[in-house]
């Protein structure tokens, strides 16, 4: 495999300005692999991406604090995630992913190096199996205040249901679970969504990734269109994130400084804004600020 970039090598500066505290609590680090070797699984291999990158572009867009989510080019050996945490001088907390059979002790140490979720994840072009039943067991166990973040597609968000309704903690969907957000706020797979975050009101999402679910690309404003009324409804759990350094887009790289562009497009107050970049992901990964 060749090592690939897939983000911006000079992003923007915004032209929305973030307030003060604002959280980045999507987005991953890779490496750098001298240090942190990439999973033999792994479905891509990607150029370091270390924590000195990360932090530039959180200064650079004018976040103060970045979750920062385990990739699976990274398998369950979350050194690479925790090495970034422990630089950020208190700045960062994650979410892992781990092998099922984790000791508790192994958690608490997780724990004590700021993680405060773990991570399914169900797209079969990223990870090989996703063992329902060992993650039900897993997710059954996991220490006082974390949460379950899961990754999947549209398409298989009711297949999901039962599995997901049996797990006992808060869960956060990443990117909305996919939509195809070029059918509009009221499509099918939006509809589906809401149902969905009706069932449980501990169910939270990240407003994440127009680049990843606008084919009609930069300024996505059929995401805008899907995604506002989604902020609006549902404004007490959802998180925003970057999702630097945006594994698998090296054909349609974006610009980060345009993705903090369209924070106010889908959360036009400055209270709407300050519950989706500070309140909201202070509740989940900072509660004792909170
Ligand atoms: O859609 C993706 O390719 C993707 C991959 C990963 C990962 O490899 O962990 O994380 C994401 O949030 C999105």
């Amino acid at each position: 495999m060749t090592r690939i970039t897939s983000w911006h090598s000079a992003p923007s500066k915004p032209l929305y300005t973030l307030p003060a505290g604002a959280i980045d609590a999507h987005c991953h680090v890779f490496g750098p692999m001298a240090d942190f070797p990439f999973s033999a699984k792994a479905k891509y291999l990607p150029q370091d991406a270390g924590p000195d990158k990360l932090f530039a572009l959180r200064d650079h867009l004018g976040f103060a604090r970045n979750v920062i989510v385990q990739a699976s080019c990274h398998g369950t050996d979350n050194s690479a995630t925790l090495d970034a945490i422990a630089k950020a001088n208190g700045k960062a907390r994650g979410v892992a992913v781990v092998n099922p059979a984790i000791s508790d002790a192994d958690l608490a140490a997780l724990h004590d190096g700021g993680i405060r979720g773990i991570r399914f994840n169900f797209l079969k072009r990223l990870v090989d199996d996703a063992p329902r039943d060992k993650f039900l067991d897993v997710a059954r166990r996991l220490p006082a205040g974390w949460h379950v973040v899961i990754y999947f597609e549209a398409d298989i968000l009711e297949e999901l249901r039962p599995f997901m309704d049996a797990i006992p903690v808060p869960l956060v969907i990443d990117h909305m679970g996919r939509p195809d957000v070029t059918q509009g706020p009221d499509g099918a797979d939006m509809k589906a969504f809401r149902a969905f975050l009706d069932s449980r009101d501990d169910i939270w999402f990240k407003a994440t990734c127009p680049d990843r679910l606008d084919p009609t690309g930069d300024p996505w404003n059929a995401f805008a269109d899907a995604v506002a009324p989604l902020v609006a409804d549902y404004q007490d759990r959802v998180l925003w994130g970057t999702d630097w350094p945006h594994p698998n887009m090296q054909d349609d790289i974006p610009d980060d400084g345009h993705l903090v562009d369209m924070i106010p497009r889908i959360a036009p107050t400055a209270e709407l804004q300050r519950k989706l970049l500070i309140d909201n992901p202070m509740r989940l990964y900072w509660p004792e600020e909170a």
